[in-house]
């Protein structure tokens, strides 16, 4: 029986080695991590995660040919392919601090392999790392491997979070990189055939290492780009009177560009994008091509424009101050089904407000209060670490209440922000909720969910993100 490890039991490794476990019974597949509390989860009725779907495969292969487990050399000795899913955040301090990626992770993980495995492994690359990784993680391996074979290959993962099961049973496209000798190529066939038992073959493509490694990098920066390019258009649709849905539509109607992906909103979140974005700026820079490093980080200076100018938009429409007022944010996670929080816009808009002295009242049926505090009082990038090593006890942030009801969150509010799309959000009684509210009362959406016509006939000021502007917005312009 075909053994497999994943180290690395978070977003990533846990599903995409349980949907593994699911299509391939023969294969056995143990998932490892240092955390003793993300793994007890994992064992547990309430998975660590929350991804519509994965209960269901979980329940299906656990305790048969799926195991979660703190012992992590002792399923990497036993295993014939390990996959390496930990965390590459991005490095605070030192060379390249603020872009490059911080391999400390995957560094300790290589080193832990090379020195319990008795016999040949391949290690795939499963975790997002820069460029030529995999020749820094194969002289770790060759230099304490005391004569064991190791192959190394990268197979970069493409699974969005909210849509991760589905994303993982019907991919776009497997990509597998390996070496261009005898030995890579039989590394890189063993892996097809653990996918093959539910992949369409012209759908796994196999290329060279350093080709996988850069396409992932590469992918999430065309996908960022997408959004960032929508969403200086949507500014630009304020300023002269057109409608960002509109635009997309037509420009997404050309079969060369496609529909997909073209959605305006308060700005991209969600734990890779920047993070993986930066660290190509990195690698540009390290490769003397600051033209074409230049550009990328354009793509992360719009969607950082879009999340101040959104908070810019809130502050000067209701009188240039929001001192002292309860603002509702209805929506934290970094987009809709999932409840991670990791670099989502709600973090940036909340501190803004908070640095306009708002009081918020916040509300999001996934996260809980504890993680809404810690994000908001955590230093930038500290979040990407494994939560043992993340500070325990963060400060409190006053000025913030996090309730478990929308309604409670807007009573007595002076606006609502809304800023994730959850689709409770569009069938809210918005009466009941204009009825308990300050007055004037603003709705800001900066996801474009509410029939903003409505809205303006119950009464409410709104903002819908790339939208005509109301008359009285337009009055009141969002000067930095
Ligand atoms: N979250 C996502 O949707 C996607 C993430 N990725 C990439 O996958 C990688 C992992 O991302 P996530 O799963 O989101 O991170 P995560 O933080 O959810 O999971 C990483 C896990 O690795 C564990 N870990 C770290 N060092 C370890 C070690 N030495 N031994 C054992 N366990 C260790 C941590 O405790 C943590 O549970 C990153 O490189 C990310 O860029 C790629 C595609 C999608
Ligand atoms: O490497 C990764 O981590 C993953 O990053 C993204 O997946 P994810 O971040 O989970 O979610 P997306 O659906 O891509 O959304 C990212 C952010 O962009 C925003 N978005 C997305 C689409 C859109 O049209 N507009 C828009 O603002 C979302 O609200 C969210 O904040 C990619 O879509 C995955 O292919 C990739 O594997």
């Amino acid at each position: 029986m075909v053994k497999i490890c994943c180290i690395g039991a978070g977003y990533v490794g846990g599903p995409t080695m349980a949907v593994i476990a699911l299509k391939c019974p023969s294969i056995e597949v143990a998932v490892v991590d240092i955390s003793k509390s993300r793994i007890a989860a994992w064992n547990s009725d309430q998975l660590p995660i929350y991804e519509p779907g994965l209960d269901g495969v979980v329940n299906q292969c656990r305790g048969k040919n799926l195991f979660f487990s703190t012992d992590v050399e002792k399923h990497v000795s036993e295993a014939d392919i390990v996959f390496v899913s930990v965390n590459t955040p991005t490095k605070t301090q030192g060379l390249g601090a603020g872009k490059a990626a911080d391999l400390t992770y995957w560094e300790s993980a290589a080193r832990m392999i090379a020195d319990v495995s008795k016999s040949d492994k391949i290690v795939v690359e499963k975790s997002t790392v820069p460029v030529k990784t995999a020749e820094a993680i194969e002289k770790i391996l060759t230099h304490n491997s005391k004569g064991i074979k190791f192959q190394i290959l990268s197979n970069p993962e493409f699974l969005a979070e909210g849509t991760a099961i589905q994303d993982l049973f019907k991919p776009d496209r497997v990509l597998i990189g390996g070496r261009e000798t005898p030995e890579g190529q039989k590394a890189i066939q063993a892996l097809k055939d653990v996918y093959s038992q539910w992949v369409p073959e012209e759908r796994i493509l196999t290329t060279n290492l350093w080709s996988a490694e850069l396409s992932k990098l590469a992918a999430n920066a065309f996908l960022a780009q997408r959004i960032s390019s929508v969403n200086a258009m949507s500014a630009l649709c304020e300023a002269t009177g057109a409608n960002v849905q509109q635009v997309s539509y037509s420009v997404g109607t050309d079969s060369r560009i496609g529909p997909k992906f073209l959605n305006a909103s308060v700005g991209f979140g969600g734990s890779c994008f920047q993070k993986d974005i930066l660290n190509l700026v990195y690698i540009c820079e390290c490769n003397g091509l600051p033209e074409v490093a230049e550009y990328w980080k354009q793509v992360i200076k719009i969607n950082d424009y879009q999340k101040s100018r959104f908070v810019n938009r809130v502050v000067s429409s209701m009188f240039n101050t929001v001192s002292n007022k309860k603002i509702a944010i209805l929506g934290f996670a970094f987009k809709k089904d999932t409840g991670d929080t990791r670099e989502t816009p709600a973090i940036d808009v909340c501190q803004g407000l908070l640095g306009d002295k708002a009081n918020l009242s916040i509300y999001d049926p996934q996260v809980t209060e504890d993680q809404i505090q810690r994000d908001l009082s955590m230093n930038k990038f500290d979040w990407d670490h494994p939560i043992h090593l993340q500070p325990t006890s963060p400060t409190t942030v006053k000025k913030v209440s996090v309730v478990w009801d929308a309604y409670e969150a807007t009573k007595d509010a002076h606006g609502l922000c809304i800023l994730t799309e959850w689709d409770e959000f569009k069938t809210l009684d918005y009466q009941k909720i204009f009825d308990n509210m300050q007055k004037p009362a603003f709705v800001f959406d900066g996801r474009n969910v509410v029939d903003a016509d409505k809205l303006r006939e119950i009464g409410f000021i709104v903002y819908s993100i790339g939208k005509p502007l109301d008359p009285w917005l337009k009055d009141m312009p969002a000067v930095a």
